[in-house]
């Protein structure tokens, strides 16, 4: 796909090129020198010279497909293996395509080839833990596709297993890797609007257009499909994005297929508080409407059964920034600084070309999901933070993806399918016996 040169915005006007980088773009960029706009217009010249990273596949799907693809865009970064659970075939066909040279029958395979640096997970849900677990096991850093986990549990213990094995290990929210995003973090911490007090995000994609009802793994609860796992991960992390504090309260509500036990679209309110915590309260200070920074409301959904604008509204004390659709992949971008009077402001719009794809992408068939070149970002910076021995990077951390783990489970938990809500309870009832127990021992002890 060749760029229209039209898109290439200039940005002299609006950026400051002597500026140093924002603390987030230096890992997506060959040096913390380069500016900003020279990466953010001119994509391949910077991705190309990115450190060098040999890759694993775990899984030869469609994703899967995207992201060795993007590699291409990478000339360092090298996918040296894939595997496919399904059969010794299908990743020997995956293998062929994307010229991979070992190609396995298993994941466990995969996970013991010495010349493999970092895996990529793109498999279904249900084998998160088992499949990272064993790669983490094996040494390998990690690359996990959104949701990191099916449970808030689970996340917790592969980021503590990765910790243990000194083992970069993230969720693969690729979202925060385009320029677009990284511009929107960069216009939040200049203060450009304000205080953030309001997030609106959407995302519901029609299934029909890929997925046959009710065998695709979108809707199997056996699998840990629902909408709220495909797509929900990234609304919430719009949101995690502009808030610093862990959400106070969450209100959600979701349309369950009666047949199928799982979630086809949902919607969350979410409040914020002020993590500074007395800010309010504090008798010295005369009171006033924004003193509690940080504190707001998001207003978050996502779905299967339509096609949604699919656009980020972030609102702030003196002005709003508009994620324009489809605004998990974002590439353009509206900042709209308030002027006096209600409903006045005036706006600017910034354009951020995808990297071009290259005549060996085109050949091999390409994406199947939009602006799947973008997945490139992810991967430069992912090759830069292990080179530079980071074991996360700083655009999505592990502390967010255990939120976003936290509020996923609390959705299913009010619209009544978290599965693991039973094997909790045993382990809470399980814990208060053995506190009983040991407390019946210390009395004997004692008399
Ligand atoms: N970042 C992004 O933009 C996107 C991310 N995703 C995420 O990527 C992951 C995979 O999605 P996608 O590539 O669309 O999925 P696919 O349906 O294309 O399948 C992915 C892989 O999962 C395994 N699999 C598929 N069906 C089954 C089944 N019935 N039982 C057991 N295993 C099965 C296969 O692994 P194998 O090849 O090993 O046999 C398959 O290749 C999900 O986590 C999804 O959330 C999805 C789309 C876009
Ligand atoms: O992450 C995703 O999951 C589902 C897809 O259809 C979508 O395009 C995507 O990026």
């Amino acid at each position: 796909m060749a760029q229209d040169d039209a898109l290439i915005p200039d940005l002299s006007a609006t950026f400051n090129p002597n500026e140093t980088a924002p603390l987030d773009v230096v890992f997506a960029q060959p040096s913390p020198s380069t500016p900003y706009t020279a990466y953010a217009s001119s994509p391949n010249s910077f991705l190309s010279s990115c450190p060098s990273l040999k890759w694993g596949i775990c899984g030869t799907g469609r994703i899967c497909n995207d992201f060795t693809q993007s590699l291409k865009i990478l000339p360092s970064s090298t996918p040296v293996a894939c595997a496919a659970m399904s059969s010794l075939e299908s990743a020997e066909k995956f293998g062929r395509k994307h010229g991979i040279k070992e190609c396995y029958g298993s994941y466990e395979e995969l996970s013991a080839d010495q010349n493999v640096q970092i895996v990529y997970v793109g498999n279904v849900h249900i084998f998160r833990l088992e499949v990272v677990e064993m790669m983490l096991k094996a040494g390998k850093h990690c690359l996990v596709e959104k949701p990191f986990a099916c449970s808030h549990k689970d996340a917790k213990y592969l980021f503590d297993l990765a910790a243990e094995k000194n083992l970069f290990c993230s969720e693969g929210m690729w979202t925060r890797y385009f320029p677009a995003v990284e511009r929107v973090r960069e216009i939040l911490s200049e203060g450009s609007i304000g205080e953030v007090v309001c997030v609106n995000s959407d995302f519901h994609f029609p299934t029909n257009d890929s997925e046959k009802y009710p065998d695709s793994p979108l809707y199997s609860k056996k699998l840990a499909g629902g909408a709220s796992r495909y797509a929900g991960p990234y609304p919430i992390a719009a949101a995690l994005c502009c808030f610093p504090a862990f959400p106070d309260k969450i209100s959600c509500a979701g349309v369950v297929d009666p047949d199928l036990g799982v979630d086809l679209a949902g919607s969350m309110s979410l409040s914020f508080p002020s993590p500074e915590q007395n800010a309010d309260s504090d008798p010295a200070e005369p009171p006033t409407l924004l003193k509690a920074k940080g504190r707001g409301v998001a207003s978050l959904n996502f779905g299967f059964m339509g096609e949604s604008a699919e656009e980020t509204t972030i609102v702030g004390t003196k002005g709003r920034v508009l994620i324009h659709s489809p605004a998990h992949c974002p590439t353009k971008v509206t900042l709209s600084t308030k002027m006096e009077g209600r409903g006045n402001s005036s706006s600017v719009t910034w354009d951020f070309p995808l990297p071009e794809i290259t005549e060996d992408i085109i050949s091999s068939g390409g994406y199947y999901y939009p602006n799947s070149a973008g997945l490139a970002y992810e991967a430069a910076a992912i090759a830069r933070c292990v080179d530079a021995g980071k074991l996360e990077t700083p655009q999505f951390t592990k502390e967010e993806t255990l939120k976003v783990m936290e509020i996923l489970d609390e959705f299913l938990r009010q619209v009544g399918l978290f599965e693991f809500e039973e094997e909790e309870k045993e382990e809470e009832v399980k814990e208060e016996e053995g506190k009983e127990e040991n407390k019946e021992e210390n009395k004997e002890e004692v008399s």
